[in-house]
């Protein structure tokens, strides 16, 4: 699976004591994350991450062409709702990809928590099936 990772300044403790829990599971999937995040996460687990930009510099758009070519299968973006952010249209367009694509994605870590043990029970790999059920 293809997993995006991604986390606004606040919430980058919690992404990466996320990524150390899940670390085991994370491993076994292909990894991305914006600039900072992935900087952050590969420094304090080690888990091998592709690298885009930083957020503000178009990191998001990055990813969120990924999901427009269908090649994400799970995000997981650590959003911080009390800060304004400069790039707040990116942000909307990545959420906004996910939603047109179905794509899953936690943008709190309550539901980053439940995807995680969804994919660890492998309950995440049909999700395209699901999708074209509805
Ligand atoms: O701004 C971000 C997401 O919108 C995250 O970017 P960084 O990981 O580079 O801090």
């Amino acid at each position: 699976m293809n997993i995006a990772l991604i986390a606004h300044d606040k919430k980058k403790k919690q992404m990466i004591n996320f990524t150390k829990k899940y670390k085991d599971i994370l491993s076994k999937h292909n990894l991305c994350a914006t600039g900072t995040t992935g900087r952050l996460i590969n420094e304090e687990t080690n888990l091998d991450i592709e690298r885009f930009l930083s957020g503000p510099l178009g990191g998001d758009q990055q990813i969120g062409s990924k999901i427009a070519c269908d090649k994400i299968d799970l995000v997981i973006f650590l959003r911080d709702p009390l800060t304004a952010q400069p790039h707040e249209p990116d942000i909307i367009a990545l959420m906004r990809l996910c939603d047109v694509h179905s794509v899953p994605i936690a943008t709190n870590i309550s539901t980053a928590e439940i995807l995680l043990n969804a994919l660890h029970r492998e309950e995440v790999t049909n999700w395209r099936e699901i999708k074209d059920r509805y």
